[in-house]
């Protein structure tokens, strides 16, 4: 039976020691500031901007909240974005995925100043993250790093496998790991084989946004198998890529869904925005 990957009883430690290093920095005269701009009324997106806000609240993190309607132009959200990269009290600005169809999300991500990019996803970002030299990292796969870390395990000289090469998890996710010393493969759409490829990992990570991708048969055992996917299943019920029954006996870790990395990423989020107060002073 696979040992599980808590995310969110890890994610609840790393909040509660955020929330001692606000009271801290308030004592210095810091107080972080984040700028959350939802476009639309994806039902999903909206419950994880109130949970971004609640954690902000939560931690002492000052959270500017800014709803626009779905159908905001790509002017309007670039003007908004221009404002908040000029305002010297805002740390971090994030603007939740996925945007509606007139907005093209590329031009929106390189209009955020990378100083600000909470997120990590401008290509400035990027490109620190793939020369060793990070400065924001994307906060799923910061998050998956982070769990891993905190159970002991090292990816130094392991068979990496990450099934899923989207700019906020694969590709990020394939540098860190490889920046620690990794043996990286970034399986897609187009990989031939890939369960012969799955089944040499030692570490196999699934994002690929399907219910069940993942079946026993394609992992060895032992393995540590991280869970990215956040999907409805035909009840409706929130699963992930893995099929997590079988593959919880044949793995030697598992993250579940949910209750894994997605609460790392929020509270990754929280760790990036006092960061950046922090650096902010320090003109890191
Ligand atoms: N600008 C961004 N947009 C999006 C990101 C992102 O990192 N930045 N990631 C995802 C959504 N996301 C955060 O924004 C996110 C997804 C899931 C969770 C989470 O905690 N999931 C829970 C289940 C919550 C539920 O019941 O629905 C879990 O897995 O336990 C947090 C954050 C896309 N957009």
């Amino acid at each position: 039976m696979a040992v599980k990957l808590d995310g969110k009883k890890l994610s609840i430690k790393l909040t509660n020691d955020l929330q001692v290093e606000t009271k801290t920095l308030k004592n210095q005269g810091i107080i972080p500031k984040l700028a959350v701009i939802l476009v639309g009324d994806d039902p999903a997106s909206r419950v994880y901007v109130r949970n971004k806000h609640r954690m902000a609240e939560k931690i002492g993190i000052e959270s500017l909240d800014l709803r626009l309607a779905k159908d905001t132009s790509e002017a309007e959200l670039l003007e908004k974005i221009a404002l908040l990269n000029n305002d010297p009290t805002i740390n971090g600005i994030l603007v939740q995925l996925p945007l509606p169809d007139q907005i093209n999300a590329d031009r929106i991500t390189k209009t955020i100043s990378p100083k600000k990019d909470v997120d990590g996803f401008h290509p400035y970002n990027l490109g620190r993250l793939f020369v060793n030299d990070p400065y924001a990292i994307p906060c799923t796969p910061n998050g998956i790093m982070y769990l891993l870390r905190e159970y002991g395990i090292s990816v130094d000289r392991k068979n990496v496998v990450i099934v899923g090469r989207s700019k906020i998890v694969g590709r990020p996710l394939a540098a860190l790991m490889l920046n620690q010393n990794a043996t990286v493969t970034v399986a897609h759409s187009h990989t031939k084989n890939l369960s012969e490829i799955t089944r040499q990992a030692d570490i196999l990570v699934a994002a690929v946004g399907r219910v069940n991708f993942i079946q026993a048969q394609d992992v060895k055992p032992g393995a540590i198998v991280i869970d990215v996917g956040i999907n409805r299943n035909a009840a409706g019920k929130l699963v992930g890529d893995v099929e997590q029954t079988e593959v919880g006996q044949v793995a030697g870790y598992l993250t579940p869904v949910p209750g894994g990395v997605g609460p790392m990423t929020i509270a990754m989020l929280m760790k990036q925005t006092i960061e950046f107060a922090k650096w902010s002073k320090q003109e890191k």
